[in-house]
């Protein structure tokens, strides 16, 4: 069954609480980009992101998903809102502050790996960091590896490893500099099942460790493991829900998002969430 994340009801407050009560990693406020023109791509949206926790960002192509991802994350300003993190307004930083604050807390993972073809594995963990004020060590870097279990594969290249095998470098590199919030624009889109299961428990892991993680994605299985799925519909948010079952997704999208009967809109600041949606995991 779909868990409508805003239930009033006595039994699911219980287990749940707002989001304003508890630690907020990223907030995002009246969110709305255009590419030129009068159109918004991105139109509205509002939402908090707990630390700790794992978001999927579903809709249909070309619902604004990787601009509100980009925008989120400061590789995109806004052309209106407010993104907020650590008590910073990221929207108001200077160009130079904004690369700085986005190397300090933020991880991306991208579909493509992004990795450089003429750098070994760990020389693609180090690069980003190389440009900032604390530049990490190889053996830093080594250590990223082997914690996505690619012990061994630091002197490698990129095109000696497999697809897999380069989102775990991606994923490494990302997580090196443990930002406090995750990123990730279709992860698993050029993975297959196993490692894509893969990725999925290494992304358990790091919002286990208070990481928060939001991850744009058109795969139900892989949005099934998020704590809360929201989805979007035009630039604007269509529902908000807590953890879902990969059949409910799709019921989801064959029903237009908000049409089940216990899905729901959520109101702007008002965003709940299970306080212990990890639990047992
Ligand atoms: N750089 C750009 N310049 C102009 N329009 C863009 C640009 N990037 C995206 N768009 C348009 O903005 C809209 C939203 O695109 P976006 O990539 O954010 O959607 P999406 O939901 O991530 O799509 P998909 O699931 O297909 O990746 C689309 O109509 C797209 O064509």
């Amino acid at each position: 069954m779909i868990r409508d994340v805003t239930a009033n009801n006595s039994a699911e407050l219980k287990t749940a609480e707002t989001v304003s009560s508890i630690d907020v990693a990223l907030s995002v406020h009246g969110l709305r980009h255009s590419y030129g023109g009068d159109a918004f791509v991105v139109d509205g949206v509002s939402l908090k992101f707990p630390v700790g926790s794992w978001t999927a960002v579903m809709g249909p192509s070309g619902s604004g998903k990787s601009t509100l991802l980009y925008c989120m994350s400061g590789l995109l300003r806004p052309s209106e809102g407010r993104v907020s993190c650590s008590g910073t307004d990221i929207t108001g930083l200077s160009p130079d502050e904004l690369t700085r604050f986005r190397r300090e807390h933020f991880g991306f993972v991208f579909q493509g790996y992004n990795l450089l073809p003429e750098l070994t594995c760990t020389q693609n963990v180090m690069l980003p960091t190389l440009f900032g004020p604390a530049p990490i060590s190889e053996a830093e870097a080594n250590e990223a590896l082997t914690s996505v279990g690619l012990d061994g594969y630091g002197d490698r290249y990129p095109d000696g490893i497999s697809g897999g095998q380069s989102q775990r470098v991606a994923i490494a590199r990302a997580l090196a500099t443990h930002p406090d919030v995750v990123f990730a624009d279709e992860p698993t889109g050029a993975l297959d099942t196993h490692t894509t299961r893969a990725v999925m428990d290494l992304f358990g892991m790091v919002v286990k460790h208070g990481q928060t993680l939001i991850m744009v994605t058109h795969d139900p299985n892989v949005a099934a493991c998020a704590d809360r799925v929201v989805f979007l519909v035009d630039g604007r948010l269509a529902s908000v829900h807590g953890r879902m079952s990969a059949s409910d997704i799709a019921l989801a999208f064959a029903t237009g998002f908000a049409s089940p009967a216990d899905a729901t809109t959520i109101p702007d600041d008002e965003v709940h969430i299970s306080a212990d949606s990890h639990e047992g995991e």
